[in-house]
C-alpha cells in the first residue's frame, strides 16, 4: 500500500504521529496554555505524520482540522466518528489524507463500504482496533492502516492505557498481511515507546503524553536515544 501517509510513516527517522487534541476524554485541557499552532510548530519538524481530533467529545471541531492543515504540510489523519461517506468527502476537501475507522463502533457492512470508499476517494483509511475479533473483521487488511487502540473508546479513553493490549494483536496483525501497523493511545513514556517499535510496530500515535510534556525536545531527546540505539544496533548487526 502506498499513501502520502504510509510512505511519511516509512521514511520517518522518528516513526510518530503525534496528535493534536484540545482535550481528553475527562474534558481536561491538554492545550497546555499554549496555542494550537505552538504545538503544531514543535510537531511540524518532528512528527512522520500528525492527527487531529475533530471528534466533540474531545472538544474538537472541522475548524481545528483546517487550522491544523494551514500550519503544516504534513500528511493529517483525521480522528472523528466517521459513519458516512460524506464524511470522507469532507475530510479529502480540507486536507486530510487518512481517517479513523474504528472498527469496534462500525458493523462489518459499513466498515467495509467506508474502507472501499476511501480508498476511492485516495484516502488512507485507518482503522482502529482493540481485540482479535476486529482484526478478523478487517476488510482489506492490505489496503489500511491498522491501529491497536491502547484505550477504549466507549469509556471516552478515560481509563488507563494498556500498551500489553497492541503486544498481544501484533502476531495477528502480522498474519492478516497488515503491513503498517500502528499502536495508539496511552503511550506515555518514551521507553514504553521504543519498545513498541522495537517489538515491530511500524509507527505510534501520540497524543497526551506529548501536549502535555512540559519540554516537547526532552521527550524526544529520550525517545531518540533508545530508538536510535536499536537502529544502530540493527545496521551494525
Ligand atoms: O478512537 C476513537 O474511536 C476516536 C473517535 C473519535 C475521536 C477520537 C478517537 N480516539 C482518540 C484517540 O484514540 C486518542 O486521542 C489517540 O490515540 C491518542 O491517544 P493519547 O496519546 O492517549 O492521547
Amino acid at each position: 500500500m502506498t499513501s502520502a501517509f504510509v510512505t511519511a510513516i516509512q521514511r520517518a527517522p522518528r516513526p510518530l504521529v503525534m496528535e493534536v487534541k484540545r482535550r481528553d476524554g475527562h474534558g481536561r485541557d491538554l492545550l497546555a496554555g499554549r496555542s494550537v499552532a505552538a504545538h503544531v510548530r514543535g510537531f511540524d519538524g518532528a512528527a512522520a505524520c500528525l492527527s487531529v481530533v475533530t471528534g466533540r467529545w474531545f472538544g474538537g471541531d472541522l475548524e481545528l482540522l483546517q487550522e491544523v492543515r494551514r500550519l503544516t504540510d504534513r500528511p493529517l489523519l483525521q480522528k472523528d466518528f466517521i459513519t458516512r461517506r460524506d464524511q470522507l468527502r469532507t475530510a479529502r476537501d480540507l486536507g486530510a489524507s487518512a481517517v479513523l475507522l474504528t472498527a469496534g463502533l462500525l458493523p462489518r457492512s459499513s466498515l467495509g463500504n467506508l474502507v472501499d470508499a476511501c480508498l476511492s476517494l485516495g484516502l488512507t483509511p485507518f482503522v482502529e482496533v482493540t481485540t482479535a475479533d476486529e482484526v478478523a473483521a478487517i476488510p482489506d487488511p492490505g489496503g489500511c492502516v491498522v491501529a491497536v487502540n491502547n484505550k477504549d473508546i466507549r469509556n471516552r479513553e478515560r481509563g488507563p492505557g494498556d500498551p500489553g493490549r497492541s503486544l498481544a494483536l501484533l502476531p495477528q496483525l502480522r498474519r492478516a498481511g497488515v503491513d503498517c501497523r500502528v499502536s495508539a493511545s496511552g503511550i506515555d513514556q518514551p521507553a514504553v515507546a521504543v519498545g513498541l517499535l522495537q517489538a515491530g510496530f511500524s509507527a505510534l500515535l501520540i497524543g497526551t503524553s506529548l501536549l502535555r510534556a512540559e519540554r516537547l525536545s526532552d521527550w524526544l531527546a529520550e525517545f531518540d536515544r533508545g530508538w536510535s540505539a536499536d537502529q544502530a544496533v540493527l545496521s551494525s548487526g
